[in-house]
């Protein structure tokens, strides 16, 4: 970067007056190959108290990573913040979240607004967070709320406020702690021309009325010179240039500055290179990944499948791969038997799949070119192997049957079993402890159930379907209820649902903080994903396995088999629905002093909320779709019926015995359905 980009300190605000500093501020972030990529380079810069101070710079640029220093949303590698001179860095958790939910206020581009909560609540929200009463914070959102003219909107949710009006929201949210510096990052972009001038000017007037120190981040320079008292302009992380709207425009530090401000000049001026050459302004556009040129025909027409392999098109190997086994098998085979129309369709083939890999490797393509050393390797020895069998097909059974050792599977399987005995003798207290909490959650529900009258059951049930889904569900469930009590499986319905019930308690408290974890934490992601990709795969008597060699037969091992197959799906799905909560709505609740404790509670689990009951859901059916298999190790209730049924050929009774286990997955699924679907009506 040449020097003159980069002035060493911005002196243009007086020393009396700075609120802020920015002192080297250096942010650095690992690439994929391991060298630091500086998004924001060595900044300096003062602001003055009450000023407007446009942060400016292509999409980028580091406008945004440097704003989230002020706030230490993005702590510095190097360099510091300072307000009133104080080092921000120095400070404890608990000053930071002060700070941050008394003195600065933050606007996010698409608002950051938490659709399950009303207006009101949003506005109130970093007072909620620092622990004022409700009579306190809803008097001072309803203050703010008539200050950006929204008076009368306090009981609405965003979804019923157009864009303006839902920015509107989130000024009066972050200028509801009376803060002295305001953070805006491209508060004005995500709206329409007419309502970004119309809130512009309201907040202006609000900010200078109110004396606020502002950071605006802004890709717009016609935005930037009508908003503010100073401009810095960034590029490629670095502070180009700052100063006065009009010190911009009239002495640009260099010709891009120029070029970036052009359209607000009152005649354009043209700029030229020292060729005299007309130059175009710089466009940020992405990289264009280099051509890789096609193979040639004699490389391509060898290679075969392998070139296509070659060209990163794995799929494609792997279709001619196939396609060239088959039509040499087919030729072999019909030159073994005389046979000339199998020669003649095998070769075709052959030559159709060569032809077609040489054309499609001849293509350039973008993605990186790998070796097709290996891909040929093994197209070879396959073929070789190919022939071979087609040619020998009475001989030796080396290739056939793979070599087996009786001996090493007893070996594996005793040592196994030491295994298990040892950590039964081992870990004998932990195993009691979850005999002992298992049983006490199965037995407390089963004994409720079976205790309370079965109208009180049956009307609960009714009245609940009623409420989430309506009369038809009420209904059916009536219907559901009727034929279960009428058949007789009132009490294996008891009994199942204590299984469900319990496997479902058990997986919501294992898996919820679990899926958090692998929200939260990569490192977890990447060590656990791998594992529940296998429980996932695994076929359902193979939780038997685990769950019998530690805890024997009955309802423990039945309720262990069927959490660990029911887990993976509530772990999965509460980490995706924390993910998947917009990045704005969390850095809305940290940046007005949210704890990690506050922002999962009011932030990410209520707007994870879909994820969490579809988890529920999918843990619900997979634990019913368990509960016959379960009844082979002594879990009881309708699986053992079923079981029965089929033991003693009875396909009438097994149907029956089915037809209720279906009934007992319907009714939650439909009222999660339905709940779910009350939640999307109510937030779009
Ligand atoms: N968490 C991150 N990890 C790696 N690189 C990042 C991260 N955040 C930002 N960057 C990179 O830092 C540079 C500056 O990003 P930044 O979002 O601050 O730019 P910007 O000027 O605000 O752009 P825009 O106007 O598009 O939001 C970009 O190259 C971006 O890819």
């Amino acid at each position: 970067m040449p020097e003159r980009l980069a002035p060493p300190i911005d002196d243009s605000a007086e020393e009396g007056d700075v609120v802020l500093e920015l002192r080297g501020v250096t942010k650095a972030y690992l690439r994929k190959g391991g060298s630091p990529l500086p998004a924001v380079n060595h900044v300096n810069l003062k602001v003055r108290r009450g000023e407007v101070l446009c942060l400016m710079g292509t999409s980028g640029s580091g406008k945004s990573t440097l704003l989230r220093h002020i706030n230490r949303l993005i702590e510095p590698t190097s360099g510091e913040v300072l307000i009133e001179g104080q080092a921000i860095s120095g400070l404890s958790h608990k000053a930071l979240r002060d700070l941050r939910s008394r003195r600065i206020g933050m606007v996010f581009q698409h608002f950051g607004l938490l659709p399950h909560r009303t207006v009101l609540d949003n506005v109130a929200l970093p007072l909620e967070l620092r622990g004022e009463s409700e009579a306190v914070r809803h008097a001072a959102a309803t203050r703010q709320l008539q200050a950006m003219g929204l008076e009368g909107w306090g009981e609405h949710y965003p979804h019923e406020l157009s864009g303006g009006m839902q920015q509107r929201v989130g000024l009066a949210r972050a200028l509801v702690t009376d803060p002295d510096i305001l953070l805006m990052d491209e508060p004005f972009s995500a709206l329409d021309p007419t309502i970004r001038r119309d809130l512009q000017r309201h907040f202006l007037a609000l900010v200078r009325e109110r004396g606020i120190t502002t950071l605006l981040v802004t890709h717009d320079p016609a935005e930037a010179v009508r908003l503010a008292d100073r401009i810095a302009v960034l590029r490629q992380g670095r502070l180009v240039q700052s100063g006065t709207p009009k010190q911009l425009l009239e002495t640009p530090a260099d010709a891009e500055v120029a070029d970036f401000f052009r359209d607000c000049l009152p005649a354009a001026p043209v700029l030229h290179d020292a060729g005299g050459a007309v130059r175009q302004v710089p466009e940020t556009a992405p990289k264009a990944q280099p051509v890789q040129p096609g193979l040639r025909s004699w490389q391509a027409l060898l290679l075969g499948p392998a070139a296509l392999a070659a060209r990163g098109r794995g799929g494609l190997f792997w279709l001619g791969f196939a396609a060239e086994l088959a039509a040499l098998a087919t030729a072999v085979q019909g030159i073994a038997s005389a046979s000339w129309i199998s020669v003649v369709v095998g070769l075709a083939l052959l030559a159709a799949s060569r032809f077609t890999a040489y054309s499609l490797s001849r293509q350039p393509v973008r993605r990186a070119v790998s070796s097709w050393a290996l891909p040929l390797a093994v197209l070879l020895v396959s073929q070789a192997l190919v022939i071979w069998r087609v040619l020998t097909p009475d001989t030796t059974q080396a290739f056939l049957q793979f070599p087996a050792s009786r001996q090493a599977l007893l070996l594996t399987a005793q040592s196994l079993d030491d295994f298990i005995g040892w950590s039964q003798v081992t870990f004998e207290s932990a195993f009691v402890g979850v005999i002992v909490a298992v049983r006490t959650v199965i037995e407390g529900i089963e004994s409720l159930l079976g205790w309370l009258p079965w109208p009180v059951c049956a009307l609960a049930l009714v009245l609940l379907a009623w409420r989430s889904a309506g009369m038809a569900l009420a209904l059916t469930s009536s219907a559901a209820l009727l034929y279960i009590g009428l058949f007789g499986f009132w009490e294996r319905t008891i009994a199942t649902l204590a299984l469900v019930g319990s496997s479902v308690l058990i997986a919501l408290v294992i898996g919820v903080p679990t899926g958090i974890l692998l929200a939260k934490r990569p490192f977890a992601r990447r060590l656990l994903t791998p594992l529940l990709d296998v429980m996932q795969t695994l076929p359902t008597f193979v939780y038997l396995i685990p769950a019998v060699a530690f805890f024997s037969v009955g309802k423990t091992p039945a309720v262990i088999a069927t959490v660990i197959f029911a887990l993976a799906p509530m772990i999965r799905l509460t980490s995706l629905g924390i993910q998947e909560v917009p990045k704005d709505a969390v850095e809305a609740a940290i940046a007005h002093g949210a704890t990690p404790w506050q922002t999962l509670v009011k932030v990410q689990l209520p707007l994870a909320r879909r994820s969490l009951l579809l988890g529920i859901n999918q843990t619900i059916v997979m634990s019913l779709s368990m509960v016959v298999v379960a009844a082979l190790i002594g879990a009881g209730g309708l699986g053992y019926d079923v079981m029965t049924a089929l033991r003693n050929i009875k396909g009438g009774e097994g149907v029956l015995a089915g037809v209720a286990i279906v009934l007992c997955a319907l009714i939650p699924d439909r009222i999660i359905q339905s709940s779910l679907r009350k939640q999307d009506h109510l937030h779009n």
